[in-house]
């Protein structure tokens, strides 16, 4: 039963009652429909009964006939770059980026198959020209279709025959009202099926041109939402588990932040359900065509909550045709580690902190610490057999590493340097001195000592103690699992504190050194730690680097001696003339072999175009440290809810949250329209979040459901039993249903649901039907109906309880019932009894 929005149009406004002329009530709307049985009366205007979709079928025919010919052109194109080469280097080049030019293109029209074409606008009479996208207009039908990707006709004249929605040209199609039409006279929305019209819907936005027959034909008809009948066909279909794209029924709003200027940081605060990550990915889309030369280089990071909703979303940008998108979570941002473990709260809260900061710097600091007293080591012609390795050397050494400003790993070829400098001499003392007091060795015995020094093997070893190559794995394992090392590195901290952080090291055969084995050990909370840790070590030099890197790496180390003053006179002029990434990319040849997503989840040091980060509101102080790095341009669009941070180290502030990065360009965007949850449940979930922040507005459903939630109170002993029978009762044809219960119950919970299914016949595990998570995994997804398990138990579990409570509420697009022993948490008090 569809249900009004307090404002129609309005999915994103600062304020649920402000209207601008953009969201003036929308014109009359009609609606022709086949094949369902249920034929609406006939579009006023230009159509008999039937001919719209009659109509809008040949010209559908047309087009696939079109996209066909093109994906063959394309496919005998990328073949025959497979079988040709002419062997030589720069030929084999040639040929794998033509076949991958090829092959993008393939794909892409592949993934214009499904709803290819979903839209239509015809101009005004007269606004031609003047009107946003005219010119692209058919000439003698003054309209234009508007569908998933720009499409020519093969005629002379190569007129558009299919506009690609994030053109500039079919922005009316999202944003036009009758207030301001734009100059469009009639949107037409298509429903398809397969290569099939099956519906077809009008909205008048320019009346002037009707008479009053025609006016009255097309008033009192439905009306609202832009492409309603769409948009409620989309949001009531059974779920699959995996998201689809949005691009046929974009509301105005929501169109306004997808096409919002790349520049600056964007965020989008909604509730649930409004519709956040569809806007986000979206976003990517449109950036990605809109500024196809530099993101298609530079990419596109999307971050996640966790790899359940990455799935979820994985396949929307696929199917728009995107692919130069890296997606990941936050506990795979740092090359090499890739981890789902969580810490226990107040540990994760402290890792979260920037304080951490300081004590990964102090960590460092504190593998840099010169010994007490000289260290002797033996070399053969050195007085007396042993060089003499002061304080004072040492002393000297580290202030010119320091001064170098390189990071750790690379400071310490200054380090060694330096103590070479000062131990020649000591050396060369067994020649003698002149009479002047000078020493007698000639040049080419400075040189020979200094080389002799070099290849001692029991100095490097005693410099390598001192001053050793560490990589961020080692330095915080380390850490961890040193309470001394604790005590000096995380001074500021309390000693309660240095106990959240202390990690047993795990001692076993494989790592006699007793240290641990970190990569079975990193949390998500460790990933940022170990990217700070990264920063400030820097790679560890390869001694003797091959293939591009070795450019890059010889570029950087002549770049940096060139800055830190170590080079010699004729170095330099080289090398001012060059950059790194110049002589980088005398391989970029090389490199364009791997797709720019590859080679951008492999390297740390990547800077993404743009970065989008979802369900923002989780995301720790240090872990948004990490993904500024990532994006030195500051092009962001973070969207999230705080009402939903579960995570101990999450947000409760945007303009906190960003207040250090924005450097100004902050914008913050409200979404107030519910897409998923039906209006009852959001009804009963309204006390929930008013006690989470007394301020915050609960986004408005755009319809109902039919169904109260309900609640129903069992013994404890039987509780997981009537769970997996209700399960069972519940579980849908089509469609998805999740049952939600507190981390403590859930395998007692799973088992007895997993053994329903079973004993019902219902297939051997859960299946695509029923899934059983707890509320981490439960983020971000949506199902057909939901099965809360004991929210009082949910409550206690996390500081954040309530705003998991609030999140697996609103996870249902249709039904939700509350399965519980215990009492049931006040603020649920609008729950009906269920059924006994
Ligand atoms: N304009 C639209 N047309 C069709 N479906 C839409 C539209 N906007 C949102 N939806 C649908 O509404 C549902 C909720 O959207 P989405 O998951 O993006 O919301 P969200 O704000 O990220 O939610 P949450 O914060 O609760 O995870 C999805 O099924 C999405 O496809």
């Amino acid at each position: 039963m569809p249900r009004a929005p307090p404002d129609r149009r309005a999915g994103v406004t600062n304020s649920s009652d402000h209207r601008t002329a953009d969201t003036a009530p929308s014109a009359p709307a009609t609606s022709t429909v086949v094949d369902d049985g249920h034929p609406e009366p006939p579009p006023a205007g230009d159509h008999g009964p039937g001919d719209a979709v009659t109509e809008e079928q040949g010209f559908l025919t047309e087009l696939y006939r079109r996209l066909d010919a093109l994906r063959a052109e394309r496919v005998v194109l990328r073949d025959r770059y497979v079988r040709h080469s002419d062997n030589t280097p720069g030929g084999r080049v040639e040929r794998d980026i033509a076949y991958a030019r090829h092959a993008e293109a393939v794909q892409m029209l592949n993934a214009a198959e499904d709803k290819l074409c979903f839209g239509r606008l015809d101009y005004a009479p007269g606004a031609g020209g003047d009107a946003d996208g005219a010119a692209d207009a058919d000439p003698e039908h003054q309209s234009i279709h508007i569908g998933r990707m720009g499409i020519f006709a093969d005629s002379g004249d190569h007129r558009q025959l299919l506009m690609d929605w994030r053109a500039p040209s079919a922005r009316p199609f999202y944003v036009a009202t009758a207030a301001r039409p734009l100059g469009i006279r009639r949107r037409r929305h298509l429903q398809t099926a397969r290569r099939k019209v099956t519906a077809v819907t009008d909205d008048y936005l320019d009346l002037s041109g009707l008479d009053a027959a025609e006016i009255a034909a097309v008033s009192g008809s439905t009306g609202g939402l832009a492409g309603e009948a769409s948009l409620l066909a989309a949001l009531q279909a059974p779920r699959t588990g995996r998201m689809g794209d949005i691009v046929a029924t974009i509301q105005a709003e929501q169109d306004r932040i997808i096409r919002a200027d790349r520049a600056g940081i964007l965020v989008v605060q909604g509730g649930p359900g409004t519709g956040k990550t569809a806007v986000a990915l979206h976003r990517a889309a449109y950036l990605l065509y809109t500024y196809r030369e530099q993101l298609a280089q530079r990419g596109v990071l999307i971050v996640g909550p966790n790899p359940m909703f990455l799935r979820y979303i994985g396949q929307v940008l696929p199917s728009l045709g995107e692919n130069a998108v890296v997606l990941a979570t936050v506990g795979e941002l740092f090359p090499g580690v890739s981890t789902t473990r969580t810490d226990p709260p107040g540990t994760a809260r402290l890792k979260g902190r920037t304080a951490m900061n300081a004590v990964i710097a102090n960590a460092v600091l504190h593998r840099q610490a010169m010994p007490a007293r000289t260290v002797e080591v033996l070399f053969a012609g050195a007085p007396g057999g042993r060089l003499q390795v002061t304080r004072t050397i040492l002393r000297n050494a580290q202030q010119r590493a320091w001064q170098s400003r390189r990071p750790h790993n690379r400071a310490r070829a200054v380090f060694l340097k330096r103590v070479l400098d000062q131990l020649v001499p000591q050396v060369a003392e067994r020649l003698g001195r002149g009479p002047g007091g000078d020493l007698l060795a000639t040049r080419d015995d400075l040189d020979a000592i200094r080389t002799d020094l070099r290849e001692s093997e029991e100095l490097i070893a005693a410099l390598a103690g001192i001053w050793p190559l560490l990589t961020p794995q080692r330095l915080l394992a380390d850490l961890f699992a040193d309470r001394g090392r604790l005590a000096f590195a995380a001074d500021t901290l309390s000693p309660e504190e240095r106990d959240l952080l202390y990690r047993a090291p795990v001692v076993d055969a494989a790592d006699p050194a007793g240290t641990g084995r970190p990569e079975q050990q990193w949390t998500i909370s460790d990933v940022p730690l170990l990217d700070e840790a990264a920063e400030l070590l820097g790679q560890i030099p390869q001694s003797r680097p091959t293939g591009p890197d070795a450019d890059t790496a010889y570029a950087e180390e002549v770049l940096d001696l060139l800055h830190s003053g170590e080079t010699s006179e004729d170095e330099a002029p080289l090398v001012s003339m060059l950059t790194a990434a110049d002589l980088a990319a005398l391989h970029d040849d090389v490199a364009l072999l791997t797709s720019t997503a590859e080679r951008a989840a492999a390297d740390r040091e990547w800077t993404f175009g743009h970065v989008i980060v979802d369900e923002a509101q989780e995301l720790s102080p240090m872990a948004w440290r990490l993904i500024m790095r990532r994006v030195p341009v500051r092009s962001m669009t973070v969207v999230g809810d705080l009402a939903q941070t579960s995570d101990p180290a999450g947000a409760t502030s945007w303009r906190r949250v960003f207040r250090n990065y924005a450097r100004g360009a902050l914008t913050v965007e409200q979404l107030t329209v519910n897409y998923r949850t039906p209006a009852e449940i959001m009804e009963a979930a309204e006390p929930v979040l008013a006690r989470i922040d007394p301020r915050a507005t609960a986004p408005s459903s755009v319809r109902e459901a039919g169904v109260a939630p309900w609640h129903r109170r069992v013994p404890v002993r039987r509780l997981a039993a009537v769970v997996a029978d209700e399960a069972v009762a519940q579980r849908p044809s089509e469609g998805l249903l999740a049952v939600i219960a507190p981390e403590a119950l859930l395998d007692e919970v799973g088992a007895a649901v997993q053994g329903a299914l079973d004993a019902a016949g219902q297939g051997s595990a859960f299946g695509a039907s029923v899934l059983v998570m707890g509320i981490r995994q439960a983020k971000g997804l949506e199902f057909d109906r939901v099965l809360l398990v004991e929210p009082t138990v949910m409550i206690g579990e996390s500081d954040r309880g309530l705003n998991d409570l609030y999140v697996a509420m609103t996870r249902s697009t249709q039904t939700l019932a509350v399965l519980h022993s215990q009492d049931l948490p006040d603020v649920l008090h609008r729950l009906k009894d269920g059924p006994a």
